[in-house]
């Protein structure tokens, strides 16, 4: 039976169909799935054509309507039929005769090129591509320097058009190819541009091509991932990470893919072809009724999420907006699908509200039966509902830190609360010490810059043992005693609960909890999937994989496509992290260097320093009312400030000022008055989030960092650095929300954090 493909780059001409010419169209692609080949190409209605003598006999066109074509690609062998254009009748045979479709030689995916746009080269711009604009509004556009790397035309809600974005307004315009100056690929062989999958005849395109901005203006002419092979050498990285990071994730794992195997490479080319399975699916996808993160993964994703086995706990890392949620979901969705009989999985992440997000998410992807196997709660909720198996009485304590002071003072301690707390939670708990010798190891607390002797280490551990044994009494334990108390239960039954362990937003859990999720998957084969980004940690947590029993060695993937933000807005916000290099994820090392390509292209953030407060909430108000005018939404509006209590003075004062605004609850994702105002949250509240434009309120010295929760130096040196180190964080995952607008203001001295 004839199975029908959809190329994603057709489907931004779906919204210029009337909506008799899309019931038309949605009953001809069932037509399709219902006949046999024979009877499709004679179906009358259908009146499939090929084109005239002598041009590809690949391609067919179908009438849809009187006045809508469609174009397809037809391969010889098997029974795939690729729909890749839709067009007015009178235009649809001269784009398709300008078109080619090939299968790459290396890596076995289907490519097209505007063969006519080539052929006139050298000096002439091309067309453009079959995509004749996006969905509105796409205030940011797609780059076409990183479009190729997958779904590039991402305004909110809108689809993907992989590798044909147009030009961007405001974009060069291809320049005129210069005889002069240094040409942009003399340095790479041909032999190493065919081991790449360039062909001879992009290979002889490409040898006259003098700067990237050329190179992206004939994106819409070029073989889709040729080009990505073409961009990233022109970003100036090697021949060897381009093999590894744009090839290889396209390869077949075993053999070549034939030059005429058209109907192999259809299916093989996910990034940019949807093989639809039943009709209901077809509606979705022609209607764009689907977040684009469910069916196209950029190649990488797809290779970690689906990979078969992981001999062990494998680690996916990547800077903010790379996917690394996508990639955890993905993978869950392949864990669940082959669980054992009683098998389970956990998903599990730091917050509730992340939580939230995560069960939401997943239920877009799983169909409920399998969801059924998936259990999705807060590493805190899987701990205590261990312990209340066993003490169904215990419960959650969230003030440890005040049960310290307390103690602190009735007994008159002669250290500072912070310092006893932070021994409790940064040496006692973090390395699971349990008796008074272990702390009393000369290694304890490496890292401390505190020294204690040994009759004070006695002191402070009757201490901390005195304020743990009140907290048991009082069966209210903190996260960190719980999470003991839980690996001691798990650790007792006969079997670990999970199958497979998924963690997202990694980098804030603490040592205790990675206990606990080692404690609940038995060690083996994809026991642990692990993401996150060091750079968003914004909790005062360092762990080592190595030392929680995690070895990771060699199952460590780095993922480097921006899908969120504009480039112009991750270039300005890793400024805020300059000072240091960014460790990798459980480890101490440097995260290998290599930034994250955005897909997106923008407005540079714009930046506001105000005389004082009020001025600064004008100035607020002025930018919100602006981009409501744009036409942005105001539920795609985020303002975020420090803390709780000015979160809620700057929504009244918005909506003093007759704007739309109200305090967002993260967790539900809804705002106060359940309508579609501007959300205004604390920058943790918008962790795990995005949205169109993000305003980041009173970026001011004095509140950022928050010094009240930053240990003081003369404490411990080296908390006080983690300290300030999480709290610059929690601006750059503030600032990193923001998909296409990024404004942060501040009044008086700004921020030391800022890259002003
Ligand atoms: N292959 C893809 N195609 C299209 N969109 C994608 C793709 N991968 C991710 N996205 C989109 O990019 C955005 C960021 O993805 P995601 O939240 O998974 O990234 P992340 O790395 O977990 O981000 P962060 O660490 O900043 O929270 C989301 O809107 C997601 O839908």
């Amino acid at each position: 039976m004839p199975q029908l493909a959809i190329d994603a780059t057709c489907l931004p001409q779906y919204d210029k169909l009337d909506k008799p010419t899309r019931e038309r169209l949605l009953a001809a692609t069932r037509t399709f799935r219902e006949l046999s080949l024979g009877a499709l190409l004679t179906h009358p209605d259908l009146r499939i054509r090929s084109l005239p003598e002598g041009q590809d006999p690949r391609i067919r066109t179908f009438r849809i309507s009187d006045s809508w074509t469609g174009v397809m690609l037809a391969p010889e062998s098997g029974e795939t039929f690729l729909l890749v254009h839709l067009l007015p009748r009178n235009g649809a045979e001269n784009w398709a005769a300008d078109q080619r479709h090939d299968v790459n030689p290396v890596m076995g995916t289907l490519e097209r090129r505007d063969a006519a746009a080539l052929e006139r080269a050298p000096g002439t711009p091309p067309s453009g591509g079959p995509v004749a604009g996006g969905r509105s509004p796409a205030p940011a556009s797609a780059d076409p320097a990183a479009a190729a790397d997958g779904p590039a035309t991402r305004a909110p809600s809108s689809r993907p058009s992989p590798g044909s974005a147009p030009v961007p307004a405001g974009a060069a315009p291809p320049s005129p190819r210069s005889s002069s100056g240094a040409l942009l690929f003399d340095r790479v062989r041909d032999r190493d541009l065919e081991r790449l999958g360039v062909d001879p005849e992009i290979r002889d395109f490409c040898r006259s091509i003098t700067t990237p901005d050329e190179l992206h203006g004939w994106a819409p002419a070029l073989p889709q991932d040729q080009y990505e092979v073409l961009r990233a050498l022109a970003e100036g990285h090697s021949v060897q990470r381009v093999r590894d990071e744009v090839v290889v994730p396209r390869r077949p794992a075993v053999g070549t893919v034939a030059a005429d195997d058209y109907d192999t490479a259809i299916r093989r080319t996910r990034e940019r072809v949807i093989v639809v399975s039943d009709n209901h699916e077809i509606e979705d996808v022609l209607a764009g009724e689907f977040d684009a993160w469910r069916i196209y993964l950029h190649p990488v994703q797809r290779e970690l999420a689906y990979r078969p086995r992981f001999n062990g706990p494998a680690k996916v890392s990547g800077g903010p907006g790379t996917g690394k949620t996508v990639v955890a979901l993905h993978r869950v969705k392949h864990l669940a699908e082959h669980l054992p009989l009683g098998g389970r999985v956990l998903l599990t992440s730091f917050t509730n509200a992340l939580v939230e997000s995560l069960k939401r998410n997943l239920a877009m992807l799983l169909p409920p039966e399998v969801a059924a196997d998936v259990d999705v709660v807060t590493t805190d909720k899987l701990a205590l509902d261990t312990v209340k198996q066993v003490h169904p009485d215990v419960r959650l304590r969230t003030d440890t830190r005040g049960v310290f002071a307390n103690y602190a003072k009735q007994n008159r301690l002669p250290w500072p609360v912070d310092f006893l707390f932070s021994e409790y939670r940064h040496v006692v708990t973090a390395h699971g010490i349990t008796t008074l010798e272990g702390y009393l190891d000369p290694d304890a607390r490496a890292g401390r810059t505190t020294p204690l002797n040994a009759d004070q280490r006695r002191d402070v551990w009757h201490a901390i043992s005195s304020v743990r044994a009140a907290m048991r009494t009082s069966r209210r334990l903190p996260a960190e005693d719980l999470h003991a108390e839980a690996v001691r239960i798990l650790g007792e039954g006969s079997e670990p609960p999970y199958t497979n362990v998924v963690v997202d937003e990694a980098q804030d859990l603490h040592p205790a909890q990675w206990r606990t999720l080692r404690a609940a998957v038995a060690r083996g084969p994809d026991d642990m999937f692990i993401a996150g980004d060091n750079r968003q940690r914004i909790y005062d947590n360092a762990v080592s994989f190595r030392r929680l029993g995690i070895e990771i060695v060699g199952r460590s993937f780095p993922l480097r496509v921006n899908y969120r933000t504009t480039r112009q807005i991750l270039v300005w916000a890793d400024g805020i992290l300059r000072d240091g290099p960014v460790t990798e994820l459980g480890e101490s090392a440097p995260e290998p260097g290599g930034a994250a390509r955005c897909v997106l292209s923008g407005p540079e953030p714009e930046l506001f320093g105000a005389p004082d407060e009020p001025a600064e909430l004008d100035a607020l108000a002025e930018r919100v009312r602006i981009w409501l005018a744009d036409g942005i939404a105001p539920a795609d509006i985020c303002v975020t400030a420090r803390t709780n209590k000015l979160r809620d003075s700057v929504a009244s004062h918005l909506r003093a000022r007759s704007l739309p605004a109200a305090a967002f609850n993260p967790s539900s994702q809804s705002v106060a008055d359940g309508g579609q105002s501007v959300r205004v949250t604390t920058m943790h509240g918008v962790k795990g989030l995005e949205f169109r434009a993000i305003a980041v309120f009173a970026a001011t010295a004095a509140a950022l960092p928050q010094l009240d929760r930053v240990t003081s130096p003369a404490l411990d040196e080296n908390q006080h650095r983690a300290d300030l180190d999480a709290q610059r964080s929690l601006l750059y995952v503030a600032c990193t929300r923001a998909r296409e607008r990024l404004y942060v203001s501040w009044h008086g001295a700004p921020s030391p954090f800022l890259p002003l």
